[in-house]
């Protein structure tokens, strides 16, 4: 099966998950799934911006502790209402305190000259009118959009579900810690695959590492409890092999076979009997991460009612292309434009390791002259 066909399979896998009305304080990191719009005027009454008096008319100013007419001043603190409405609008406007001195009941203005009417005074509406949009469908809320929905008078906002996760990694070589003996290696996804999953929106609830064993993995599959079920290794048909055996054992059924893809070609995509999805990844570290980047964001987006992140076009450099395969190639920006790396071997992470984003290289090839898709890396903001 194709790359971009098994993408489109896998979105098409998943049916979105419920989504939730979660208070602003747990909203952090949520993707909205509707506009949020100005319930009000924002700011929905005019203030002062300054410490200082609400002067209206021409100075010097009688001191007034009642609404102020012309030729009158009240002392007033930034952030207090003045109701502008009541006044001659025309006219009035704050003296900030550093401009202004009181002395007999009066206040004058040390400048000489009366400030420019609605000077220092925060307007009705001048950040937003009623209706308008404050923060976008499917933006992730930051700390700054969360103050925002509050200065809306807003409590709880409705975002799409984070799906949760099950990792089962598998090997019988694989070590979890220090340096591995000959024939062993180190564990290249525990810790990174949380945060790569966390970047496509979705929280990991489970690990269990298993052998290279048909019962073991057989029962991790079964008890793993999450929508989504990732498992690493294990895909090929060596005698060591027996994630194909474990998934036709619980009745799994295959939606992603194989997918014409490098590196990455034996990634699998199957559905267990009770709908609990499973993303089947290479051992090979850059495989997995790169099956788990293209494969798993559709199924997470599918599974949290998004659209699948389509690619981004770049300008492409001189690469050559493989026979029926899409190459997937970690690449940087220079001043020379995106360079492939080095280092694109299936087992090597040194490329990924400093790259900006993975070249799409379909059959033909590309052409320096020409345009490339490029896909994000979850930890990597993209220049736009
Ligand atoms: N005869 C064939 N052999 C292989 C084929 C093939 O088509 N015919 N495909 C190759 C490709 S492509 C890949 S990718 C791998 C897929 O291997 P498996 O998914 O079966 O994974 P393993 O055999 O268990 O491991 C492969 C490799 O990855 C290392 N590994 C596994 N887990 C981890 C981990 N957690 N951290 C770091 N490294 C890990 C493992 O030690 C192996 O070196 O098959 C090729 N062979
Ligand atoms: O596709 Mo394998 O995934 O090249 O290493």
């Amino acid at each position: 099966m194709s790359w971009p066909e098994a993408r489109r399979r896998a979105h098409a896998a998943a049916t979105a998950l419920p989504q939730e009305l979660v208070p602003l304080a747990e909203a952090g990191g949520r993707r909205l799934v509707a506009d949020l719009t100005a319930p009000y005027d924002l700011p929905h009454f005019a203030s002062s911006a300054m410490d200082g008096w609400l002067v209206v008319g021409e100075g010097p100013w009688t001191l007034t502790d009642a609404l102020p007419h012309p030729g009158q001043a009240r002392p007033v603190v930034t952030g207090q209402a003045i109701p502008i409405a009541e006044l001659d609008a025309g006219t009035a406007a704050v003296l900030r305190s550093e401009h202004g001195e009181t002395s007999s009941g009066m206040v004058r203005s040390v400048a000489g000259a009366a400030p420019k009417a609605g000077q220092h005074i925060r307007p009705i509406g001048s950040e937003a009118i009623r209706g308008e949009t404050l923060i976008s469908v499917g933006a992730r809320l930051n700390p700054a959009s969360l103050a925002l929905a509050a200065s809306a008078g807003v409590d709880a906002l409705t975002v799409h579900a984070v799906p949760e996760i099950a990792l089962v990694l598998t090997g019988d070589e694989v070590i979890g810690h220090g340096v591995p003996d000959t024939g062993f290696v180190r564990d290249s996804f525990s810790v990174p695959l949380d945060d790569v999953l966390h970047g496509l929106g979705a929280r990991v609830t489970g690990v269990t590492r298993v052998g290279d064993d048909l019962a073991a993995i057989t029962a991790a599959i079964q008890s793993a409890s999450a929508p989504l079920i990732l498992t690493t290794g294990g895909t090929g048909s060596s005698s060591a092999d027996h994630l194909r055996n474990a998934l036709s054992h619980l009745g799994g059924r295959l939606l992603v076979d194989g997918v014409a893809m490098r590196p990455g070609g034996p990634t699998m995509v199957a559905e267990l009997p009770d709908g609990r999805l499973i993303l089947c990844l290479p051992g090979n570290p850059l495989a997995a991460m790169v099956a788990a980047i293209t494969l798993g964001e559709p199924l997470l987006a599918a599974l949290s009612g998004r659209p699948m992140r389509a690619p981004r076009s770049i300008p492409a450099p001189d690469l050559a292309g493989r026979a029926a395969t899409t190459l997937l190639v970690p690449y940087s920006i220079t001043a020379d434009g995106a360079v492939p790396t080095p280092w694109s071997g299936s087992a090597m992470m040194r490329g990924l390791a400093g790259a900006d984003g993975l070249l799409v290289v379909p059959e033909a090839g590309l052409r320096a002259d020409g345009v490339a898709e490029s896909i994000d890396l979850p930890w990597v903001r993209p220049a736009r």
